[in-house]
């Protein structure tokens, strides 16, 4: 397969990443640079420089990096002569973040005046309330050039108090313009690709509103549990994890008006809207409109599973989500009256994220049977494509009989090309100073605004935590929150 070489080289960088010994930094970020290396967009003369508390030699973290290209590339892609050019580029500064002197030395240790010629981007990947004083150690110790930016991780805040003050923190010391709020889901190249399907095809663009569609269905469904990250997850939730954020943002792309350009603000304004228009889910409205639920042992991919409590260790008790569906809607003339459901969770019966757009009924009497919805099927991960399946007349029948045909394209073979992870796209993003990706302070906060008075009445018990089997698709009442409107989740039991 291709690579990706339709993109061109990147400007001279120093990455600057804090909480490089972290999981992220391991399984994700080296990757990401590693493949943007290997494929040629990224210039000789870049530093990527990992810091953390542990005390490492560069040596020493070069091999950790090299242990994580060879236990996270794939083979396919895993060039052991590329790896080796690539990991000398690679340096370590111990530091603590949190520190207002001492360590912070090892780190300007590595700088000269001239690596200010290069853009610099600092990489928070550390839990967010080291973000404020990272940036104002990096204020006081005069390392923030004019091309620089900062980079922060999810989650940004636990409501939108602590996001205010997050961003507040940051902001003491970074422009908006250089503040890049990373939600991997806008770096999916699938999620990209709403606005090529929605907006570069008029016969799309004719369809996509109340008249013509009856729901939307935004799932993004695993099949692991809470891994090691037991104790940030329980605090956070599914809620807080993946649907003020990811499946928010990918909502907005569906949902949004065309942008007046492809310039980050314009788009950023038009996804605004949707979180302006979303309507608020108050009071007993929670009942009717949400389902959170937590898993239980079951069995899943060949094997058992443990349940929640079981996966967080001995004696848990945790009233903490796992999984949640929100019933959305949007007030604005195109979705009135559109139901959006927005569902994700853990341990469920398959990885796949997937919008599934299901157009209204025809009212046609020409045949003999009524004609079914017809339903537009956007996989985002795995297997990245589209499928359309429409009414088409029976083969085997010599009356008009009508029977489904599904219209299938896969991008991967459809392109012949490797699909890049999205932080490939969104670290290089970083360092072109593009911010169209990235999530600016409005749409967190109004995302917050929607999201708290949810969370608020499930503190109260508006909605209580229903259980669902690992393995299944999720709870019973998020099955039947749908039947009462006469809808039914599309769910794969392959
Ligand atoms: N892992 C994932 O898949 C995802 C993670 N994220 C977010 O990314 C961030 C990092 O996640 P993850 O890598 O999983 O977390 P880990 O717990 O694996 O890593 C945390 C990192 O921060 C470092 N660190 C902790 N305290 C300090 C400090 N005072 N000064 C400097 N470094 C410090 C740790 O190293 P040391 O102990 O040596 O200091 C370590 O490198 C979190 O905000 C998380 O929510 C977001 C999406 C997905
Ligand atoms: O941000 C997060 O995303 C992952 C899911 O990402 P995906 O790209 O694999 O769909 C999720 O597992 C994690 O809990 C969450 O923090």
């Amino acid at each position: 397969m291709s690579p990706i070489s339709s993109t061109s080289q990147v400007e001279p960088f120093d990455y600057v990443i804090f909480g490089a010994t972290g999981d992220l930094t391991m399984r994700k970020l080296i990757p990401a640079i590693y493949h943007r290396f290997r494929e040629g967009q990224i210039p000789d003369n870049f530093r990527f420089i990992g810091t953390a508390r542990s005390q490492l030699t560069h040596e020493e973290y070069r091999e950790r990096a090299s242990k994580a290209l060879s236990d996270f590339v794939n083979r396919t892609y895993y060039d052991a002569k590329v790896a080796a050019k690539f990991i000398e580029h690679i340096f370590y500064a111990s530091l603590n973040g949190a520190e207002e002197s001492g360590s912070w030395q090892n780190l300007l240790d590595l700088f000269t005046p001239k690596d200010a010629e290069k853009v610099r981007v600092f990489y928070l990947a550390t839990s967010p309330n080291l973000f404020g004083q990272i940036c104002a150690n990096l204020s006081k110790y005069k390392l923030v050039t004019d091309n620089t930016r900062v980079v922060l991780e999810k989650p940004i805040g636990y409501d939108l108090q602590t996001a205010n003050e997050i961003n507040e923190s940051v902001g003491k010391y970074f422009k908006e313009d250089a503040i890049f709020r990373i939600d991997h889901y806008l770096g999916k190249e699938t999620v990209q690709d709403l606005l090529g399907l929605r907006f570069a095809n008029p016969f799309m663009e004719n369809v996509w509103s109340a008249e013509n569609i009856d729901y939307i269905q935004i799932t993004a469904a695993e099949t692991v549990g809470v891994e090691g990250r037991g104790p940030y997850y329980d605090k956070s939730g599914a809620m807080r994890d993946m649907i003020q954020n990811h499946l928010l943002q990918v909502m907005c792309m569906v949902a949004m008006e065309k942008p007046a350009s492809l310039n980050a603000n314009d788009l950023r304004n038009e996804k605004l809207k949707i979180l302006n228009a979303l309507v608020p889910i108050t009071g007993q409205k929670v009942a009717e409109n949400t389902v959170r639920a937590q898993y239980q042992r079951g069995f899943l991919e060949e094997t058992t599973a443990r349940s929640y409590l079981e996966d967080l260790g001995e004696n848990q008790t945790s009233q903490t989500e796992t999984y949640v569906t929100v019933k959305a809607e949007i007030d604005t003339p195109r979705w009135k009256g559109v139901p959006f459901y927005i569902r994700t969770g853990k341990r469920l019966h398959k990885k796949v994220s997937e919008i599934v757009i299901q157009f209204k009924e025809s009212s046609t009497t020409l045949f003999p049977s009524k004609p079914g919805p017809d339903r537009l099927i956007i996989r985002l991960q795995p297997n990245e494509g589209l499928t359309l399946s429409i009414m088409a007349k029976d083969p085997t029948s010599d009356e008009v009989a009508l029977r489904r045909a599904n219209l299938d394209v896969s991008f991967t073979q459809e392109f012949n090309i490797r699909y890049p992870d999205a932080y490939e796209r969104l670290m290089l993003d970083a360092v072109r100073g593009n911010p169209i990706l990235f999530i600016r302070r409005d749409e967190v906060e109004a995302a917050w605004k929607w999201v708290e008075p949810i969370l608020d009445g499930w503190s109260k018990n508006i909605t209580p935590l229903a259980v669902y089997s690992a393995g299944s698709w999720g709870p019973e009442e998020a099955k039947i929150m749908l039947a009462k409107n006469g809808h039914i989740w599309h769910e794969d039991m392959r």
